[in-house]
């Protein structure tokens, strides 16, 4: 087939002459000097070809064709860096060729087609997208029509368009209408929007399999729809971790060229049955604070986040709980072991074979002969208890451009684990230090009051009498910062040898305090009458407080490929990747 498909002619790039091939995985063209000699080539995949159109195209500002009978212009992926080393910009390339002839430029559109059709089976033809007009800084609609709609229409994609008009509709839509015919579901919005996104196709796919969600045992059956995301929202966390920009542009090029992404979802369960389903961040303590916080300030776009951490951060809590978990094997990797999760990760790719056995090929991937959760290999689950800042569960990096390394920075996308991060009480400038490494690149595991494990799932539960309590909002407890730092301070010097919660790390034995959960045993820093949190489930506040979580690896597929590695981006002197010369 490879064969059919190969093609080689001279071509003309304005006044420049060059020599176009096409091979079986490759379009090439490169330079001739005026001795035939090579000059400089430029290599497009073409799996990352967008379009091939005959005439001289331009898509922006709007789409025009100049019918040239001897011309035809290719659109491509074309890659730039973002400045960081990970994560690279994705924008349109476009080159127009003249050939001698009609023939030859029919022939070579012809080819180019029907090698796009042969080399990118997962490519959509049509898709269900959901704008939330009110996601984010209000630029759903904008950002789609004028960014993201002529790239479809470009690569020749047919779209049903939903703008929403209540919260919940997406996922109602998913769960409820016959969605013969599309492809993918695309949601132009923030994590909150993905989030519905992903209940609505879970539960759908669940539904079809005659599944039930509320079993925390059952093996769920992977979603076989793919989801795009354009992101248009506040965090955007999703989108960060999974293709490491936040672009419409870039995002929608993935979903074009069919690009596959596997991510593992954390189910959450309540006594009664399923909760939620989180992606990003299951967060106890802070984060939930923070949420619920945010939640009264949502006009303020974005930023709400930003006001409600810092009110939250000098209401200065610490919430009691038992927190159970169950390690994932340390043998195949460790949150602490520096690597990162990128596009073609080696830990991932293991995984599939771990996760799916039967899967010789990808069809038989959604079969439900897998155990992935079979109770004989679940192994010891690990109890610890105290006080805590915050407790969160992220079964990816949860990276987003308020931290470019995420909650956990070596988390994998599709391993079927997530990474339980433990933060005990501190002393508020401790606590600040935790946070604000999140920020760069310091390593936020390495404090003493902080623990991360690598899990596959995680049960949380009040200690006894503490379950009747309700959240308490924030407020009252502002402005007695000082007092408490000060306190804080004195406790510890007082304290010499005896151990405080604050300075419990990995590894050390638990005091009476914490095995109780008694915070009036504990000083200054805990004396605070204890409250409930509430639970930050990617965005949404939970209705319970007692939880179980399971990871269930690579349950949905999203149209990305991972972060991909600005650093091995490199271009040798005459080899150069179409998307990086300029023409
Ligand atoms: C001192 C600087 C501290 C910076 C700390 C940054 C930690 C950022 C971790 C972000 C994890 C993101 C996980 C994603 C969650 C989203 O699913 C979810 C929903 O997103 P959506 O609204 O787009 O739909 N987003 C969230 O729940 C937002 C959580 C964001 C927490 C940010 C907290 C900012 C804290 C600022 C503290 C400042 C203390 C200053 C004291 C003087
Ligand atoms: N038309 C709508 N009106 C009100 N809320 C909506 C609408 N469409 C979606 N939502 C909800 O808005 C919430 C936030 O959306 P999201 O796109 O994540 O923005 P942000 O990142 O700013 O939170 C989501 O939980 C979603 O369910
Ligand atoms: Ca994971």
């Amino acid at each position: 087939m490879e064969t059919d498909l190969k093609l080689e002619s001279t071509v003309w790039v304005g006044s420049k002459r060059y020599r176009a091939v096409l091979t079986g995985w490759h379009f090439n063209w490169t330079e001739l000097d005026k001795k035939n000699r090579d000059k400089k080539t430029i290599s497009v995949p073409v799996a990352e070809v967008v379009g091939v159109e005959e005439g001289r195209v331009e898509i922006l500002p709007q789409k025009s064709i100049e019918d040239t009978d001897k011309v035809f212009t290719v659109f491509y992926v074309k890659r730039s860096s973002t400045g960081s080393s990970y994560g690279l910009l994705w924008t349109l390339g476009r080159t127009q060729f003249s050939v001698p002839s009609r023939v030859l430029r029919d022939q070579w559109t012809k080819h180019l087609r029907a090698a796009l059709k042969t080399h990118s089976p997962v490519r959509p033809n049509r898709l269900l997208v959901f704008i939330n007009p009110y996601g984010g800084k209000k630029k759903g609609r904008k950002i789609y029509h004028s960014l993201v709609a002529p790239l479809f229409e470009l690569a020749g994609i047919s779209c049903h368009v939903i703008v929403t008009e209540r919260a919940n509709q997406a996922r109602d839509h998913l769960l409820k209408k016959d969605l013969t015919g599309f492809d993918g579901v695309v949601c132009v919005g923030g994590d909150g929007m993905f989030s519905e996104i992903l209940h609505g196709l879970i539960g759908r796919t669940q539904q079809e399999a005659g599944l039930c969600e509320n079993d925390p045992t059952v093996t769920l059956q992977p979603c076989q729809r793919h989801i795009g995301i354009i992101p248009a929202g506040s965090t955007d966390c999703v989108c960060y971790a999974t293709v490491g920009v936040i672009d419409p542009v870039t995002s929608a090029l993935h979903i074009i060229i069919g690009d596959s992404q596997p991510l593992d979802v954390c189910s959450v369960h309540q006594a009664s049955g399923l909760v939620r389903y989180s992606v990003s961040l299951l967060g106890y303590g802070f984060y939930g604070d923070v949420l619920a916080e945010s939640e009264k300030h949502r006009w303020m776009g974005p930023l709400r986040y930003d006001y409600s951490g810092t009110m939250v951060y000098l209401s200065n809590r610490s919430y009691a709980g038992i927190v159970q978990y169950l390690p994932a094997d340390p043998l195949l990797s460790s949150p602490r072991d520096r690597t990162r999760c990128l596009s073609g990760c080696s830990v991932c790719s293991r995984s599939t074979e771990r996760l799916f056995p039967h899967s010789s090929d990808s069809g038989s991937l959604y079969s439900s002969h897998y155990s992935q959760f079979s109770s004989d290999s679940e192994g010891e689950w690990v109890t610890v208890e105290g006080r805590f800042r915050c407790v969160s569960l992220t079964c990816m990096s949860s990276s987003c451009p308020k931290s470019p390394l995420g909650l956990s920075p070596s988390a994998h996308l599709a391993d079927g684990t997530g990474d339980l991060i433990l933060v005990w009480d501190t002393h508020p400038l401790g606590f600040l230090k935790f946070l604000y490494r999140h920020t760069s690149t310091e390593d936020q595991f390495d404090l003493p009051f902080v623990e991360v494990h690598r899990v596959k799932a995680v049960r949380f539960s009040l200690p006894p009498g503490k379950e009747e309590e309700e959240y308490e909002e924030i407020g009252g407890s502002i402005g007695g910062m000082d007092e408490e730092e000060r306190g804080y301070i004195e406790t510890v010097s007082r304290s010499g040898s005896q151990q405080h919660l604050a300075d419990r790390g990995p590894g050390r034995e638990m005091t009476n305090v914490q095995k109780t959960g008694n915070p009036f045993l504990c000083g200054l820093c805990c004396s605070k009458a204890p409250a409930v949190s509430v639970w930050n489930c990617d965005g949404e506040i939970l209705p319970s407080t007692e939880i179980l979580s399971r990871v269930h690896g690579q349950l949905v597929r999203l149209y990305a490929r991972g972060i991909e590695d600005g650093a091995a981006m490199h271009c040798s002197e005459d080899i150069e990747r179409g998307c990086t010369l300029q023409i």
